[in-house]
């Protein structure tokens, strides 16, 4: 039994990394300024300090509940359009949390810690799948940050010896397969929860983004990766940071275009996905699929849920269990 600092813990990736944590028998202490998460999605055996990751208060705090085996940093701000509008926030904000928690871990004498990273690194890529020797030229204000974040980390490793894992993941879908917890963004930006809610009447007909791209139907292709795959990939990464840092691409290796998600739900769930057609959304590469190959070969990380149907069936079931979210939870 270990504990770990998870910040961003009480959002969509955190929250279920957490309820891995605890799974498996760890000790959890959560850093959320719930700015954008819910106490609700904190797992009740876990501890909240609710702070800023920029605060060095807070971070004080939170690192008082130590000592750490490691921290897992989620906590960022993570909406490609959004960077567009304010770049300067988001590259500061997201380099200040790594950097102050970073550094506050290194002053423990913690020298482990897990990027929340992301395919944006890699923009307009030029192969497909694409593999971490690719070139990296995000082509937004938020790829950018987890850029320089990913290079912050690299300092604190020469200078103060912390092993760090880039987990670069793509789209991250689905929910707890045992309805513990789901997906719950405000604004709801992903095409998955957005598809399901429409279905459901809970939201107004979906957009498809363009459907004049060079793919096979006109719409654009993701790796869609279940979220408790991508949970676990966070405990297979770590006995890795004994020997050496490590950047991994993290997805399941097969990539689906929006009709077929649309398509996808609507059979899950049993019924049509309410939607029409508009114009492409600024920066959306037409095809992003991860190979994930050296995560697998040297951590023997295996994905539990690789079908889209089985991703889209666990969020249909929390969706529709919590039409609300975590509202009133
Ligand atoms: N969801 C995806 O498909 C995806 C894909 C690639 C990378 N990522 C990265 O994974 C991480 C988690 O994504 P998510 O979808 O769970 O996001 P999320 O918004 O659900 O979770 C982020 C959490 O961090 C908290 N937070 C944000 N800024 C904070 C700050 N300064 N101090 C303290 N807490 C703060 C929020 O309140 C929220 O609970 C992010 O770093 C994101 O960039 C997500
Ligand atoms: O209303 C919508 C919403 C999305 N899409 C399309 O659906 C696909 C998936 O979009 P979305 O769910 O918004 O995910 P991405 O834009 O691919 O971004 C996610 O995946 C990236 C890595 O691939 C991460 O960096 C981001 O944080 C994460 O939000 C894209 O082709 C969109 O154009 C639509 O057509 N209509």
């Amino acid at each position: 039994m270990a504990r770990f600092l998870v910040t961003g813990g009480a959002g969509y990736v955190g929250s279920h990394t957490v309820l891995a944590l605890l799974d498996r028998g760890d000790e959890v202490v959560v850093l959320d300024d719930l700015s954008k998460g819910h106490r609700a999605a904190v797992p009740a055996g876990a501890t909240l300090v609710q702070g800023r990751c920029d605060d060095p208060r807070a971070v004080e705090a939170a690192f008082a509940r130590g000592p750490f085996e490691a921290v897992l940093h989620f906590a960022a701000l993570s909406l490609v359009g959004d960077s567009m509008r304010d770049p300067m926030r988001y590259i500061g904000e997201n380099v200040a949390g790594v950097t102050a928690v970073a550094g506050a871990a290194a002053k423990a004498g913690c020298r482990k810690f897990v990027l929340s990273s992301t395919a944006a690194l890699f923009g307009f890529p030029d192969r497909i799948p694409i593999d971490e020797e690719q070139r990296l030229e995000p082509a937004s204000a938020y790829g950018e940050s987890k850029l320089l974040c990913e290079r912050a980390l690299a300092w604190a490793e020469k200078v103060h010896g912390m092993r760090f894992a880039a987990l670069r993941y793509f789209n991250a879908a689905g929910a707890d397969p045992d309805g513990r917890a789901g997906e719950d963004h405000d604004p709801e930006t992903h095409l998955i929860p957005l598809a399901i809610g429409a279905a459901l009447g809970l939201r107004p007909p979906l957009t498809v983004f363009g459907d004049d791209y060079d793919t096979p139907d006109g719409t654009c292709i993701r790796d869609y990766v279940h979220v408790t795959d991508l949970a676990e990939a966070h405990l297979r990464a770590l006995p890795v940071l004994e020997e050496r840092s490590v950047r991994y691409n993290l997805g399941n290796g097969t990539g689906y275009s929006v009709k077929q998600v649309l398509d996808t739900v609507a059979r899950v769930g049993g019924r049509p996905v309410p939607h029409g057609y508009g114009p492409r959304r600024a920066g959306d590469p037409a095809a992003l699929v991860a190979s994930s190959r050296r995560l697998r070969e040297e951590t023997g990380w295996m994905p539990r849920f690789p079908a889209l149907e089985d991703i889209v069936r666990t969020a249909w079931a929390w969706h529709a269990a919590h039409p609300r979210g975590y509202a009133g939870r």
